[in-house]
Order: C-alpha cells, then structure tokens, then sequence
C-alpha cells in the first residue's frame, strides 16, 4: 500500500522545518529524478522539448533544462514567462550556459516535458494553454508529465483538455488527483521521485491509500484437517434476474467459498451442480449477498429479520440501493458492504437521504464523495466502482488502479459482488474482504489473454483459478 495525499504543499513545509531542506534542494531532486529518467529511456542527443509554466512546475521544468543541456537537444519554451521566485532563479542559472528559451515551440520533438502547471492548477486553461496542449497531445513524441499532467485540476477532472502523458513523474508522493477515473486515460504509468529524503521521512499522515498487487491476500488453505464447512456458506438471495446470483455464486465458489447456496421462492433450473439451492436461509449461513438481479419490489421479510437478529455478514449490490430498506440492515448490522457503480451510488446517497447528487457530480469528486459517505455510515465499507475503484471505510480511501477495459462487461459486477461475499463467508472482515476481492477481479481481468473486448462473465470467473501462479 502506498500513501496518497491532496497535495505536497505541507510535506514540503516539514522538509524545510524539519529536516533543513530548502525549495531548491527539493526541485533539484524533483528535476534530477526527471533527467534519470530522460537519460535511462531515451537516447543521447534526441531532441527534447520542456514547457515550462511560470510557476514552480515550470521552473522544475527549466531546471531539467539545464541538467540536460549539452547531452539533449533542448528547446526550453516559456510561454507565460517566468514568475515564481524559483522559476527566476532557475531561468538565471540555465542563461549561464549562454542557452537561451526559444521564441515559439518547434513543431516535432522526440521527447515533450510538460512542466506548464502542476499541483497550483487553479483555474481553466487559457486559449493560449489550450491550444499548446492539443499541439502536444498531437505530437508524436514521448511524453513525459511533471507531477501532475497540464489540465488536470486538484480533483483530477481535465480542465477543459490536458496534456496526455506516456509517464507522469510525480514529485515527493502520490497526489488524488492522479487517480480519479477521469485522470486515468491522461497519467500513463505514474513513477514518484524522492526529494532528498526517503519517501518514507517525506510522508506523513493520510487518509487515502493505494493498493498494488502486493496487497493481494488470496484465501490460501493451509489447514489439513480442513472441511468444506470450514471454508464459510455463502447464501445469494435470488430475485427476478436469476443469472446474476448464478453469477455472483459461482465466483463465490471458485475464491474459496465452502459452501454457496442461492436462496429462493422459486425452483431455479439448471443451476451448476456445485451451486445448491433451498427456500430458507440455512443455520450454517456465514454470509450474504444480495441485491444482484434482485428487482426493487422484492422483500424478504424473513430473511431481513435473520439478518439483524443474527448479525450476518452482508454484501449489497444493485438493486439493494433502490429500496429503502436497506437503512435498517446499513444501521442495524455490524458487518456490511455495499458495492454500488456512480449511478446506483447517486441513488443510494438519495435513498439514505445523504444527498441527491447527479452521477457526474460524483464522478467530478468520487474522493469527496466516497468520504462523505463513509463518515455517515463509518460501519459500511463502500467500494464505488469505477476505472480506479475506490473502497472507503470509516473515513479512509483505498485505491484500486489495476482495473482495465476487460471488465467492462456484463456480469462483471455480479462477478466483484461473488469474490468480496466469498472472503466474508470465510471470516475475512468487510474491510479485508472488499480489498481482496476488487483485486482478486483486477487481477483476473489482468491475467485474460484474450483481446480486451472478448471476455465474458465465465473467462473472468476461469481466470480466478489461476491467481496465485
Ligand atoms: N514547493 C516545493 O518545494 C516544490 C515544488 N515542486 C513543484 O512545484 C509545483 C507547484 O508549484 P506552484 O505552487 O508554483 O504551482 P504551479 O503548478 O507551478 O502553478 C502556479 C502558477 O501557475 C499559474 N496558473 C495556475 N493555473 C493557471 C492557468 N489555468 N492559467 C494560467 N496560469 C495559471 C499561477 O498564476 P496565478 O494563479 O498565481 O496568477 C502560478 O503562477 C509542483 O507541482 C511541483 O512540480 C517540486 O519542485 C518539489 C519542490
Ligand atoms: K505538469
């Protein structure tokens, strides 16, 4: 896991209070870690243009300039000039080489350094930043950003277009705005850059979190004398889309789950074999999930009052956003996960009377809004899904990047819902359980050798098999 932050600004400030470092050791770093790359990647001598911002991001930019002067063919391009302090000390310093900004920027370039703007993005782009940034995102050239791509806001939402970069080399620490879903398509592979201390003096405390496949904690059976009954019971509450439970079950069962059982009214043919079916939620019943194809009229009644009484472990998807309901068993019981996509998150934050919110209100800010959630119902372990799915509990964000288009597909969801019920039905805790499963899909959908549009719910559910080689 990795820390996130809003911004560096107050990381920064601790470096000069606490550890003595001045703004110009921390940008020759910031700059340093860019001509790394630069010189690791590319060949000697290509021609490399740098655009350089007026504030502190162009003048990392301008330092990168004259690191690599003499070794690159660089053209720094200043097009709102210079203005921060640091920006004119630097300006000063690459002049000393006798080099001098060009006038206009050249129309090709092996190699494209955006260093306009960075975290300090504070209003839309200008004509003048629009047009430089559609000429570079029409080059073809490497492209590289500094901290955070032109055009990204602190939100992570382009403003109005941004510079799409092959690699953002971010400085100091990884920023929110960086993972939101309308940033991914924007930041490329995202690299972080120390600033003359480890990252691990230069962070402090966060609220957000980044998962990689490190994280991972597969259900691993380590116990010989083990039974199936040891590895949970899984009941999927089946309502009037039955392949979505069938779905949702038959992943549960492939992570691990011991015993999974489709609860309902009605005999449901041609389910798997392995897969059983029964009109009553049974004893041995460790976890539920509920809500997949499930229709908004439904209401187990009886099963509603098993749940409170016992404290059953509950995951909710889909329709369970729809029905009011869903209040009693969020505030009632101890251990719940809801698992909704931005336009069932918008209703169920209208459901819960929270707020009512368009689905691209929540898209604009997922982070604020997963928070806000999370604070009104710190017991819930939201995960909102997206091309950066974000789970949240008790105020803490948790990000998962490692989602991809393959999982753009039906039953994708009913898949995620089956993976996260399964560690519940085995004694992982909410949190643990909705952590793993959203990685245990992401890295399933990774591991799909198939083209990226071909996958269906049962490739996804193969793939499960093969995580841990
Ligand atoms: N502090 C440190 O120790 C370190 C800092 N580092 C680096 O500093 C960066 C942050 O620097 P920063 O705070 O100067 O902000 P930055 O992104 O350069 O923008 C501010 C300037 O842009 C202007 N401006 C803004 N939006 C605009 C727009 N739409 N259109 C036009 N103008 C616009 C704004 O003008 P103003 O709004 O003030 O009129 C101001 O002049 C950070 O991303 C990292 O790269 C690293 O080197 C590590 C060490
Ligand atoms: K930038």
């Amino acid at each position: 896991m990795q820390k996130v932050f809003n911004n560096c600004y107050d990381l920064d400030r601790r470096c000069y209070e606490k550890f003595g470092l001045t703004e110009d050791i921390l940008m020759e770093h910031a700059a340093e870690g860019m001509a790394r790359h630069i010189r690791d990647t590319c060949g000697d001598k290509e021609q490399l243009l740098i655009a350089a911002g007026p504030g502190n991001n162009g003048a990392d930019g301008i330092t990168l300039a004259r690191l690599l002067h003499g070794d690159f063919d660089v053209s720094l391009y200043l097009p709102y000039g210079a203005k921060s302090a640091m920006a004119k000390i630097q300006l000063e310093r690459f002049l000393q080489l006798g080099a001098e900004p060009v006038q206009s920027p050249p129309l090709q370039a092996d190699i494209v350094v955006d260093t306009l703007f960075g975290t300090g993005f504070a209003k839309p782009l200008d004509t003048k930043g629009i047009d430089l940034v559609d000429s570079f995102n029409g080059m073809e050239a490497y492209k590289i950003a500094c901290d955070v791509p032109t055009g990204i806001d602190p939100n992570g939402n382009p403003n109005p277009i941004a510079f799409h970069a092959d690699t953002t080399i971010t400085m100091g620490a990884l920023k929110k705005a960086l993972f939101s879903d309308h940033a991914k398509p924007y930041v490329g592979r995202i690299e972080v850059v120390d600033l003359g201390i480890s990252r691990t003096h230069y962070e402090h405390h966060t609220d957000a979190f980044l998962l990689t496949q490190e994280d991972f904690t597969p259900p691993l059976r380590t116990n010989a004398a083990s039974h199936k009954g040891t590895f949970g019971h899984l009941c999927v509450i089946a309502g009037k889309k039955r392949g979505a439970a069938v779905l949702c079950g038959s992943a549960a069962l492939r992570f691990g789950a011991g015993l999974v059982t489709l609860i309902s009214d009605r005999n449901i043919d041609n389910l798997p074999f392995s897969l059983m079916q029964s009109g009553d939620l049974p004893d041995t019943t460790s976890a539920i999930a509920m809500g997949m194809g499930m229709g908004y009229d439904y209401d187990p009644i009886l099963i509603k009052t098993s749940i409170v009484e016992d404290d059953i472990p509950i995951l909710m998807d889909a329709d369970m956003c729809y029905v009011p309901w869903i209040r009693t068993l969020l505030e009632k019981c101890s251990k719940t996960v809801v698992t909704p996509h931005p336009k069932e998150f918008s209703v169920l934050l209208k459901t819960l009377e929270i707020d009512n919110v368009t689905v691209s209100e929540i898209q604009r800010d997922r982070f604020g809004w997963a928070k806000r959630f999370s604070e009104a119902y710190p017991k819930t372990v939201l995960l909102l899904k997206g091309a950066n799915t974000l789970i949240a509990h008790e105020g803490i964000i948790y990000i998962n990047p490692l989602g991809t288009p393959v999982l753009s597909q039906a039953g994708s969801g009913d898949i995620l819902s089956g993976l996260i019920a399964s560690l519940m039905a085995q004694g992982y805790t909410p949190l643990n359980a909705a952590i793993n499963g959203s990685l245990a899909h992401a890295l399933s959908a990774r591991r799909y050798k198939g083209a990226n549009f071909s996958a269906t719910a049962e490739d996804l559910i193969e793939e499960i098999r093969w995580l841990v080689n």
